[in-house]
């Protein structure tokens, strides 16, 4: 089973191998087609859809998927949110949407202005590349939830949907 994800990110990537142990699982470096930062949670739907469809374009033959992370708004409330999409080899599209937890009102008006998530953690916690290892998640669950817990259980959502194969696009 060949399955190519759409990042390099290595909490991303690390969640497909935890789902998919045996398959032969490459990276490429494809276009999200939308912000560095999405904002709703259409956008970032959009984003994971995007890469796993560019993904799967890159072998024969092949699973492709995608992980996004973005914020979307409730109210006056900032959330972290993230989503998931697989293609199939057989171009059928399953999606799925992960955890989320809201934000500080400092973190949310950053983002607000036009900062990203990973720069404001970095300032934050000063740890690089926060968002390759645990994430905001992790750092706001107390490590109880890193971000590559959050991707393997969108990723599960997104295998398990296959079986049935009820919802796919
Ligand atoms: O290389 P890619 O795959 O793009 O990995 P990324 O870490 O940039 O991940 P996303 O593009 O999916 O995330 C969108 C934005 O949200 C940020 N982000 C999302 N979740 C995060 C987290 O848990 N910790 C830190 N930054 C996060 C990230 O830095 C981006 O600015
Ligand atoms: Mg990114």
């Amino acid at each position: 089973m060949n399955i190519v994800v759409g990042s390099y990110n290595k909490a991303k990537v690390k969640a497909v191998q935890c789902m998919f142990p045996n398959a032969n699982i490459m990276s490429a470096d494809v276009d999200s087609g939308v912000n560095a930062q999405p904002k709703s949670d259409p956008e970032t739907m959009q984003g994971a859809i995007n890469r796993a469809k560019a993904s799967k374009q890159i072998e024969d033959n092949c699973y492709g998927i995608g992980l996004e992370g973005g914020i979307m708004q409730i109210d006056d409330q900032v959330f972290l949110c993230n989503w998931g999409a697989l293609v199939t080899p057989h171009d059928h599209l399953y999606i799925a949407s992960g955890a989320r937890i809201p934000l500080s009102v400092e973190i949310a008006q950053s983002l607000l202005n036009g900062q990203e998530l990973g720069e404001i953690m970095r300032e934050w916690t000063k740890i690089n590349d926060i968002r390759q290892h645990q994430g905001a998640i992790g750092i706001f669950t107390d490590a109880h939830v890193s971000r590559e817990d959050m991707f393997t259980h969108v990723v599960k959502l997104l295998a398990g949907q296959e079986k049935y194969h009820l919802n796919s696009k």
